[in-house]
C-alpha cells in the first residue's frame, strides 16, 4: 500500500499493557503532542507473548516476545509508532521496522529493593550487609550471573512478573532482596522502595545494567518518512548514540542466544589540544551462568554518529570474543541446544 499522500491527523500508538509501558507510553506522547498540537495520539495497547505466557522461562520464548505481535501491527498499518522499552528490543528487527528514534534516558542503573520487613526495619542498607544464605530475586541471567560471583553467599532465586508483582513477591514471598531497573521504578513512583544504586563503581561489587536500559526504542516502518519526522522532536541523540554502541555489543555478541551481557556507557568531556572533546566511554561484560568466568573491557573514542557507534560497539565486542567471551558464549548455546533449561531469564 502506498504511503496516503494526506498527512495523517491521527497517530496510532502501540504499547503493551502494563502499568510501565502505559506511563512511559503517556510520556512519550506528552512531549510529541507539545510539539505536535495539531495531531491527535491515539493509545493502542496489547499483551504480547511475554505478557501471557508467564511460566516458560524467558530464553525458551525466544526473541521478540515482548514486541512482535506490536510489530505486525505496525507492519499492518494498524499502528503508526511503538513504544518499547529499549531492552526488550530484539537488537535485529523485523524487514521494514526500523528503531526510528530513542528518547531521553532515565536513570539505566539497576538497583537493590529489600523486603517492606527489612526496609522498615533499617538494618541492610547494601547488598554487602545481608547475612550468608539471604535471598535475592531475580529474574535476569545477567543480574544473577554477575552478582553470584561478587556475593558468593547471596542464594538468588527467580522472581517473575511485572514490576508491581516483584515488589508484591518480593515483600510476601521469603525474600530479602529483589534487583530491579532504576527506571522502572522511577517512572511509576516506586522511588522510596530504592535502597542502593548498583553500577560498575559500587563499593563491594557492581553491576553493569542491560543494553538499553532505562531508554525507550519508538520503532517505526522504515518507509515512514512522514512519522520519523514527527519523532524528531522527542529523540535524545546522546542516548539515541550511546544506545546504538550498546546494542551493537549484543548484537555482535549473540549469535542467536539472548546472553549475560552487561554494559555501560557515559559522555566524558576531554581536553585534547586544548580542545574541548565529547567522547563515549563504553563498558561491557560477558559472564558464564554460574558467575565463575567473566570478560570485560571498554572503549573511549570520540563518536559523532550512529554508524561510528556501531563500529564501536563491535570493535569492543570483537575484542571482548577474542579475549574467552566467544567461550563462555559458546557454552551457554552448547547448554541451551541440549535443552538445560534456563532458571531465570534477561527480562
Ligand atoms: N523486562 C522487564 C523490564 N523492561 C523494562 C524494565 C524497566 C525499565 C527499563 O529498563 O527501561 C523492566 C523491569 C526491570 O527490569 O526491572
Amino acid at each position: 500500500m502506498a504511503t496516503p499522500s494526506a498527512p495523517r491527523t491521527t497517530i496510532k500508538v502501540g504499547t503493551r499493557r502494563s502499568a510501565l509501558a502505559l506511563r512511559q507510553t503517556e510520556l512519550v506522547i506528552e512531549t510529541l503532542q507539545r510539539a505536535h498540537p495539531h495531531l491527535t495520539f491515539e493509545v493502542h495497547a496489547m499483551a504480547t507473548m511475554g505478557d501471557r505466557d508467564k511460566t516458560t522461562p524467558l530464553p525458551a520464548l525466544g526473541k521478540g516476545l515482548w514486541t512482535s505481535e506490536l510489530e505486525a501491527k505496525l507492519a499492518s498499518r494498524e499502528l503508526d509508532v511503538v513504544v518499547h522499552s529499549l531492552k526488550d528490543m530484539p537488537t535485529s528487527l523485523p524487514a521494514g521496522c526500523v528503531l526510528g528514534c530513542v528518547t531521553a534516558r532515565e536513570d539505566p542503573r539497576d538497583v537493590v529493593v529489600f523486603s517492606k520487613a527489612h526496609q522498615e526495619a533499617g538494618k541492610f542498607k547494601t547488598l554487602k550487609d545481608l547475612p550468608q544464605g539471604a535471598v535475592v530475586g531475580t529474574s535476569s541471567v545477567r543480574r544473577a550471573a554477575q552478582l553470584r560471583s561478587k556475593y558468593p553467599g547471596l542464594v538468588f532465586r527467580d522472581v517473575r512478573g511485572n514490576i508491581e508483582t516483584r515488589l508484591r513477591k518480593c515483600d510476601e514471598e521469603g525474600f530479602d532482596a529483589i534487583i530491579l531497573a532504576a527506571a522502572g521504578l522511577l517512572r511509576l513512583n516506586f522511588g522510596e522502595r530504592i535502597a542502593q544504586y548498583l553500577d560498575s563503581n559500587t563499593e563491594g561489587g557492581g553491576l553493569l545494567h542491560a543494553v538499553g536500559q532505562g531508554a525507550l526504542g519508538l520503532e517505526v516502518r522504515e518507509d515512514d518518512q512522514e512519522m520519523k519526522e514527527l519523532l524528531k522532536a522527542v529523540e535524545d541523540t546522546p542516548t539515541m548514540i550511546a544506545c546504538f554502541a550498546e546494542r551493537s555489543v549484543m548484537r555482535t555478541l549473540e549469535g542467536g542466544c539472548s546472553v549475560p551481557i552487561g554494559v555501560e556507557t557515559a559522555w566524558l568531556e576531554e581536553e585534547e589540544a586544548g580542545q574541548k572533546k565529547r567522547k563515549l566511554r563504553l563498558r561491557a561484560v560477558v559472564v558464564s551462568l554460574d558467575g565463575s568466568q567473566s570478560v570485560d573491557g571498554e572503549r573511549i573514542e570520540e563518536i559523532d554518529s550512529l554508524a561510528q557507534a556501531e563500529a564501536m560497539g563491535k570493535e569492543l565486542a570483537r575484542k571482548l570474543a577474542g579475549m574467552g567471551a566467544q567461550q563462555i558464549l559458546d557454552d551457554i548455546n552448547k547448554g541451551r541446544a541440549s535443552g538445560a533449561a534456563l532458571k531465570v531469564g534477561d527480562a
